[in-house]
């Protein structure tokens, strides 16, 4: 069973927030880039981590990166059976075991009060389903274990280039495409519109934002000679949404493929400054491909997937697994360190609130 530390009770009354980072699927990179991620000492400026895995599994592994002994670990116990099935680069059901037991045992800790967030090594969906759990994602366990109805996945990525963060919201995460138009109702779009203006709001100090919204249909329907979801009830539920929110700028239904322009100018900076001024604070992208090829293109090295809604912080990096390199020693920690720095940021902002 974890026990609280006292310096984790110390940290609580500084204020500076507690982190759990668990290590995600044991087979995939996510151990690899956690551990770089917290070789870089800076990474421990403004926050305290402890991350959430089975110490063996990571020692066999992972004994190459093994450069920082003092890191606190919450150490989750897993039967021999699942550790031993456990191979580098080999998506399984005991890798899924594996990285569920992590999630699960950093999600109790959360909501027992010993962290303030939480920042999630990335996990195969499919290695979760051959291991009998059946979620779409990371993101609805944290949604069902923190008893949360509504909530979002938000991708947040600043531009190295010109400092410009993007942020985008997906209406709908991890469902197949033909079910997208059946799955997007003016109840879903109302909740997840509400969840990103109250998270601009709250988690970036962005009142009275501009929100631009996309089409779902190419040209957003051409006046329903490309398709009809746009005419039949999308323009006139965004007409409704800015009459109920006149300080709001909602701007939309913008040609899901014009729509990344502004945002792509405003990230590169290559385009008059006006880009950045013109750029919304936040873009709301109906499906998952829509609103994640434009910032896996633009940001894939430092995106960063956030969770809005839950009665704590949740930040991932953007990747995934990615079993192909696993235990090579290439994978790229940045969008590790840059999901590391967003929680501490957000969790701050929560803090310096109370
Ligand atoms: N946050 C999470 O838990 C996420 C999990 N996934 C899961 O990951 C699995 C694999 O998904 P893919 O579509 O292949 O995406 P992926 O992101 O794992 O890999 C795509 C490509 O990018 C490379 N790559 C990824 N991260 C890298 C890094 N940090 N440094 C260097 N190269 C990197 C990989 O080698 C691969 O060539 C799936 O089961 C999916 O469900 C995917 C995205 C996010
Ligand atoms: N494409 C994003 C992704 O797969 C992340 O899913 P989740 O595990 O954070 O729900």
């Amino acid at each position: 069973m974890y026990q609280l530390k006292q310096d984790k009770v110390v940290s609580h009354l500084n204020n500076r927030p507690r982190l759990a980072v668990t290590l995600g699927d044991p087979a995939g990179i996510g151990t690899e880039v956690v551990l770089k991620a917290l070789a870089d000492s800076d990474i421990y400026n403004d926050c305290d981590l402890t991350v959430v895995g089975n110490r063996s599994l990571l020692i066999k592994n992972y004994t190459y990166l093994q450069k920082n002994e003092n890191i606190d670990f919450l150490d989750v116990s897993l039967d021999d059976n699942i550790k031993d099935k456990v191979t580098l680069g080999v998506e399984s059901a005991a890798s899924g075991a594996a990285s569920f037991a992590f999630m699960e045992a950093a999600i109790a800790a959360t909501l027992a009060g010993d962290f303030d967030g939480i920042v999630t090594g990335p996990i195969a969906k499919s290695a979760w389903k051959a291991a009998g759990h059946i979620y779409p994602g990371q993101t609805e366990l944290l949604a069902e274990k923190a008893g949360v109805e509504k909530f979002g996945m938000l991708f947040v990525a600043r531009s190295p280039h010109t400092n410009w963060t993007l942020r985008t919201l997906l209406a709908t995460t991890h469902i197949p495409l033909c079910q997208v138009s059946e799955a997007l109702t003016p109840e879903l779009m109302s909740r997840k519109l509400d969840l990103l203006v109250e998270c601009l709001e709250k988690d970036f100090g962005i009142k009275n934002g501009k929100i631009v919204i996309a089409g779902l249909n190419p040209h957003s329907g051409e006046r329903g000679q490309l398709g009809t979801e746009e005419a039949d009830w999308l323009f006139d539920w965004l007409e409704g949404e800015q009459k109920k929110r006149p300080n709001l700028t909602l701007s939309g239904l913008i040609p899901p493929d014009t729509m990344w322009v502004q945002p792509g100018q405003a990230w590169y900076g290559n385009s008059n400054i006006k880009s950045q001024i013109q750029a919304a604070d936040g873009y709301l992208a109906l499906y998952h491909d829509q609103g994640l090829i434009p910032v896996k293109l633009m940001a894939f090295d430092r995106a960063v997937n956030t969770t809005i809604g839950l009665p704590f912080i949740r930040t991932s990096p953007d990747h995934g697994t990615a079993f192909d390199i696993a235990g090579k020693g290439i994978a790229d920690p940045t969008s590790m360190k840059a999901a590391i720095e967003l929680a501490s940021e957000l969790v701050s902002v929560r803090i310096s609130d109370r």
